[in-house]
């Protein structure tokens, strides 16, 4: 469960007076999430979402992620728009922590996604992808190349207490990544963090995506690497290629890849898998005790990125020709 920071009811109520979000009926803590505290919120007006920001998100990235929200569903994309306080702001603060209220978005994540839903997922990515041009702000990628690096120095000296022989592997996928990182391919909006939990559906059908705090401005090509590693892997670690023909196929109905995007893939896949293996480590190592979340494996990624290593042809994504 994501709750870092408790609050109490009388801060919540006076938080409130701020909006024009009706009084307080109800609120609970909500038992997902890696990154910050959320609550579910009821009003005598609607359902709300509260979030507090928490340790990777920096306070001065809130109006590119608010603002992203803003952007994307004015051009008809389904996801949650944050609430203006009556002063027009969109952030306060809370128990300590900058918070905001966003509107809740109908709909539950799948726990067994099948390939009609990856297609979905293509499709709404590539949409978001399309979407996201035009929105003025940016947001360097903080978890790249350099990023990674930092992310592993912490990590570094008791890598092999998770896995014997981290260390080396580890060390020398950088130095590979960092040699082979692609170049001059279409750059924009991404999500970043685009996995099943951050996806809703309505039955089959995709109702909305949520979770932009890790949304920035890098490859469209790395954001489609992400949700293969995240979509498309079954339990067993194999990979799934018909998932992954789904998800291609769905998000090329869209935005169709350009061959130097294809033939990228399997290296923005293993980047894209030793970024989440890097912040699961971190997390596995650093998360205190009675810390009310469930702490991801960080050998799941480990065990993609070695799939990825291992890739001659792009086409065993699942590229249909
Ligand atoms: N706008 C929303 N509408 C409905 N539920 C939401 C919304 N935002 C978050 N949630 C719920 O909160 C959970 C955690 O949200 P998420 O943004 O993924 O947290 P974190 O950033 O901590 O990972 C989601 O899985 C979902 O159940
Ligand atoms: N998707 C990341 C963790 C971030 O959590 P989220 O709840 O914000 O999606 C992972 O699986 O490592």
């Amino acid at each position: 469960m994501a709750v870092y920071t408790d609050i109490a009811e009388d801060d919540l109520k006076w938080f409130l007076t701020e909006y024009d979000a009706g009084s307080l009926l109800s609120y609970k803590g909500i038992a997902e999430g890696v990154e910050n505290s959320n609550f579910l919120l009821h009003t005598s007006k609607e359902p709300l979402i509260l979030t507090l920001y928490e340790k990777r998100v920096e306070k001065g990235d809130l109006p590119f992620f608010l603002g992203l929200m803003q952007h994307l569903a004015a051009r008809g994309l389904s996801c949650p728009l944050p609430l203006p306080r009556r002063d027009g702001a969109l952030l306060g603060s809370l128990s300590g922590r900058p918070a905001a209220l966003i509107s809740f978005l109908e709909g539950m994540w799948l726990r067994k996604p099948e390939a009609k839903h990856c297609r979905e997922v293509g499709r709404a990515l590539a949409q978001m992808h399309v979407a996201g041009a035009g929105f003025e702000l940016k947001r360097p990628n903080a978890l790249s190349l350099d990023g990674w690096r930092t992310l592993w120095e912490k990590s570094e000296a008791r890598a092999d207490e998770v896995e014997p022989g981290l260390q080396d592997e580890i060390r020398s996928e950088l130095d590979f990544l960092a040699a082979a990182w692609p170049k001059g391919l279409p750059a924009g909006v991404i999500h970043a963090d685009l996995f099943p939990d951050n996806v809703f559906f309505l039955g089959d059908q995709l109702s909305g995506l949520i979770d932009f705090y890790f949304a920035c401005n890098d490859l469209l090509a790395y954001d489609v690497s992400i949700c293969l590693n995240a979509w498309c892997f079954e339990k067993d670690g194999a990979y799934n290629i018909t998932k992954g023909t789904a998800m291609l196929e769905g998000y090329q109905s869209v935005r169709p890849l350009s061959s130097e995007e294809i033939a990228a893939l399997p290296v923005l896949s293993r980047g894209s898998a030793l970024r989440f293996f890097l912040t699961r480590l971190y997390d596995w190592l650093t998360t205190p005790e009675g810390a009310m979340v469930t702490k991801k494996d960080p050998l799941e990624y480990l065990r993609k990125l070695r799939f990825h290593r291992q890739v001659v042809s792009p086409a065993e994504y699942g590229l249909s020709q």
